[in-house]
């Protein structure tokens, strides 16, 4: 009966590894060998590299096995009957202690095979790869779970590969079968499951012994949005605990929210390495640019990559509430000409064009680092290059997250301009009192109308993440949650009841 795991556990480790037939060495990973630093790192990658051979044909690899002996004998060259296929090339980086890291990427650039690596069931080409904690993997969606046991059974099958006892398993069962919520399909063959049934146990089974470093490919993908939740929610919990946590994704609003950083690959390069927010947007643009376009788009990403510490968030002031110093209470709103969006798209202009969105406050002062509470503007200009008819401007705060909190159109929801000409312009601006708690956000900027013979509204241009801002505490942080709305309040204490 064959067997693949894809939940598993490994034991530290330092796996160094040679090209093709060169043998293999597994060597442990001892925490006195480590160096302080390392201490901190869960996962370090060293030019990781994994080079794929490519056979035509069954009979290629048959020949490749024959032929390149008998012609050494006969003192030939021998003949290479297959090509190669580098699936990663020279991959680095580090993950510490706790810290939780997505990966993304086109499909087929990389990233299962990265994991895999990671995880120690796939072997490099060339590099090394350290981890250092128990590692619990899931991987390939079911194709660890034996398919003729009943899902009872593969609990406690997988329950020892991680290292439990059947004791152990016995006593918090009932946790794993709860998580899972697949009622009366447990006592069933996994065969007779769905990929969401088999996505519940594995997953129950995977986080029921906390790992120390726990890597997800994709499987959550599966799961319906309540179980997903569910699944978050006992992430968030693992990360609270200081689980490392890595995990492929291509839910951008997911990768955002849970990760401290993302990784991009595409054709087997690690292209950008940073926060999640500006790793999604380059994802974004990779996945939306046109063939002929991803070369140049490479060359931007990394260009991207080398100068993307000087707009480090920790150059700008803190999100920090705690501070309820006078210094803080007399903050005046500023402009800090680094802080701009990383993760700015321009949409093609279809007849017409957004220029300079800005905030300003009521003096007309350009401003990022906005003071709650207060009032400012959203401005731009707009510059018409086609007549165009039933015109609205938009705007739209989000936050860092991608939650839309806000909008407005102009002149409103339901009226428009009637008709433009080419070569108009315009200046529009959207006053609005900042009922954001500290945190940082970003503008998108839009125009709605038709062209031409056109009957359908379309943006005639759109800016997403336009502008990017920080909000700083007025007084003390005085709300919770992503707004303020100024929420009064009152107790009155009832009469003591005799
Ligand atoms: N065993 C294999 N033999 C040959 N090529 C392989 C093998 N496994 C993977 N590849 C190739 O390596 C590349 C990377 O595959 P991988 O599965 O890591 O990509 P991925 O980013 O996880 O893709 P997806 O998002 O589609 O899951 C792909 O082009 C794939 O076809």
């Amino acid at each position: 009966m064959s067997y693949s795991p894809f939940v598993s556990l490994f034991s530290k480790k330092d796996i160094s590894l040679g090209r093709g037939d060169e043998p293999l060495s597994e060597t442990a990973f001892n925490e006195q060998d480590l160096t302080p630093d390392l201490k901190d790192i869960a996962i370090r990658a060293t030019h990781l590299s994994k080079c794929y051979q490519i056979y035509k044909a069954p009979s290629a690899r048959l020949k490749q096995f024959i032929m390149p002996r008998f012609q050494r004998v006969v003192r030939m060259r021998p003949k290479q009957y297959y090509r190669d296929f580098w699936a990663l090339r020279n991959i680095s980086f580090e993950v510490r202690r706790g810290e939780t890291v997505g990966i993304v990427g086109r499909n087929g650039s990389g990233k299962s095979t990265l994991l895999q690596l990671i995880c120690g069931t796939l072997t490099p080409t060339s590099g090394v790869c350290h981890t250092s904690g128990n590692i619990a993997a899931l991987l390939e969606l079911g194709t660890g779970f034996n398919p003729q046991f009943t899902g009872l059974e593969n609990v406690f099958f997988y329950g020892q590969i991680l290292g439990m006892s059947y004791h152990h398993i016995n006593q918090i069962l009932p946790d794993i079968l709860s998580f899972a919520d697949i009622g009366n399909f447990i006592h069933q063959p996994v065969k007779t499951y769905s990929s969401g049934m088999v996505m519940r146990l594995a997953f129950a089974v995977s986080v029921s012994r906390e790992p120390e470093i726990f890597v997800v490919d994709e499987a959550l993908a599966v799961g319906d949005e309540a179980f997903r939740r569910k699944c978050f929610a006992r992430i968030e919990a693992l990360r609270e605990r200081g689980t490392t946590i890595l995990f492929v994704s291509h839910a951008a609003t997911m990768v955002i929210e849970l990760c401290d950083r993302a990784l991009l690959l595409d054709s087997g390069e690690l292209l950008y390495d940073g926060p999640p927010k500006e790793t999604i947007t380059h994802y974004h643009k990779l996945i939306f640019a046109p063939p002929e376009n991803i070369s140049k788009l490479h060359r931007e990403i990394r260009k991207a990559a080398e100068s993307a510490s000087i707009a480090s968030p920790d150059n700008f002031p803190s999100d920090s509430t705690a501070d309820t110093s006078s210094e803080k209470k007399e903050i005046q709103p500023q402009y800090v000409e680094g802080l701009v969006s990383q993760s700015r798209i321009d949409y093609d202009q279809l007849g017409a064009a957004i220029v300079d969105p800005r905030i300003e406050t009521l003096d007309e002062e350009r401003v990022n680092i906005l003071i709650a509470m207060q009032e400012y503007r959203y401005c731009y200009q707009v510059k018409f290059f086609q007549n165009a008819r039933r015109i609205q401007f938009g705007m739209l705060i989000k936050n860092i997250s991608g939650v839309e909190i806000g909008g407005a159109l102009h002149p409103s929801l339901f009226e428009h301009i009637d008709s433009v000409m080419a070569g108009e312009e315009f200046q529009v601006s959207f006053k609005f009192r900042c009922q954001l708690n500290p945190g940082t956000y970003f503008f998108n900027s839009g125009i709605q109308g038709l062209t031409g013979v056109d009957s359908k509204k379309t943006y005639l241009h759109r800016i997403i993440d336009a502008v990017m801002f920080k909000v700083q505490p007025y007084r003390e942080r005085e709300a919770t949650a992503i707004v303020n709305f100024d929420i009064s309040s009152i107790t009155t204490r009832n009469k003591k009841l005799k």
